[in-house]
């Protein structure tokens, strides 16, 4: 990783070819089984099946802001060229709501009013925390916030608490849907305005349509820390939603220092092309895998790790 995001600084992932393409396993290292072969799911139906067809060809993208110091978010932003939008993360372990002011003042000043700006802050808050944490936040205009709290029961509490005060903050679930038994519970509860869907732990693109399709709510498309192949499978949702009103979160290629694709799947201008996403899985080599192979203990950590989450499929 070019900056720490989540808690790691490598980020390792397994790539494979089928008769549609390449298709990408990485699920973090600490997911269960039962989790990760979700992820594989997605990415043999990358390699075996292909995508539906696309209904636009360019895919928004937003920028990606890890829980960094003011000072380093210029040189974070530049890795996104020409990105309006932005999403910056909060609640980091061991910062304080100062901390995420002061990181969101910065993006708002660099970027100006007409950006957009959506803060992420992974489930970490209560309800209170999340009330005062986005009272002082919505001062800096947000687009919304992205699971500010674990449970739906929350959301949908917090949403009431923001409507009463007049805290205009949309509320979008993200943890609420790719890591919940029931995904589509947090719509039926009212609890969140919009849904954050991923490719990889919703188990694929024909299974993250169906989902959005049924929560009813817009949809945002972000990654999963993934290389430029599972980027590309993201881009693929993006262009097969009916429809796309924000910016997604597939901007990640560039948080990685190295990539694997021949050219890493980046935004120009802000946007991602569809048609450079196919090329990516299409190609019949990934040359920036050069160098960066896995060898010895974590490679067979791997292939022992996809061998038991296939036996699950
Ligand atoms: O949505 C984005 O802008 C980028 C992707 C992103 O933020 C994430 C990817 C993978 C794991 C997560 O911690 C994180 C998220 O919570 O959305
Ligand atoms: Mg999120």
């Amino acid at each position: 990783m070019r900056v720490r995001f989540r808690g790691i600084d490598v980020r390792e992932t397994v790539l494979f070819r089928g008769p549609a393409g390449w298709g990408e396993f990485g699920p973090f290292p600490e997911y269960a089984e039962a989790e990760a072969a979700k992820w594989l799911a997605a990415g043999l139906g990358s390699a075996w099946e292909g995508w539906p067809e696309p209904v636009r060809e360019h895919v928004e993208v937003n920028a990606t802001v890890p829980a960094v110091s003011p000072e380093r978010v210029a040189d974070v932003l530049a890795g996104f060229d020409g990105c309006r939008t932005a999403k910056v993360k909060v609640a980091e372990r061991g910062q304080s709501v100062d901390d995420d002011v002061a990181r969101v003042a910065e993006v708002r000043a660099l970027l100006g009013p007409s950006a957009h700006i959506r803060v992420d802050a992974n489930a970490a808050w209560t309800v209170d925390q999340a009330r005062e944490a986005l009272g002082r936040l919505s001062a800096y205009g947000l687009q919304y916030a992205e699971q500010p709290c674990a449970e739906v029961s929350e959301l949908a509490q917090l949403r009431l608490l923001l409507a009463r005060d007049g805290v205009d903050v949309p509320i979008a679930a993200d943890e609420s849907v790719r890591k919940a038994d029931d995904p589509i519970k947090v719509a039926r509860e009212g609890a969140a305005d919009l849904v954050v869907v991923k490719v990889a732990p919703l188990g694929g693109v024909s299974s993250a349509l169906a989902i959005v399709a049924e929560c009813g709510l817009p949809a945002v498309v972000s990654s999963a820390i993934d290389s430029s192949v599972g980027i590309a499978a993201g881009v693929a949702l993006a262009a097969a939603l009916p429809e796309l009103d924000y910016a997604c979160g597939l901007g990640t290629v560039g948080l990685l220092s190295a990539d694997v694709a021949e050219s890493p799947l980046v935004p120009r201008d802000g946007v991602i092309s569809v048609a450079d996403a196919r090329a990516v899985v299409a190609a019949t080599e990934q040359p920036g895998l050069a160098g960066h192979e896995l060898t010895g203990e974590r490679r067979d950590w791997w292939l022992d790790r996809l061998a038991r989450c296939h036996a699950l499929l």
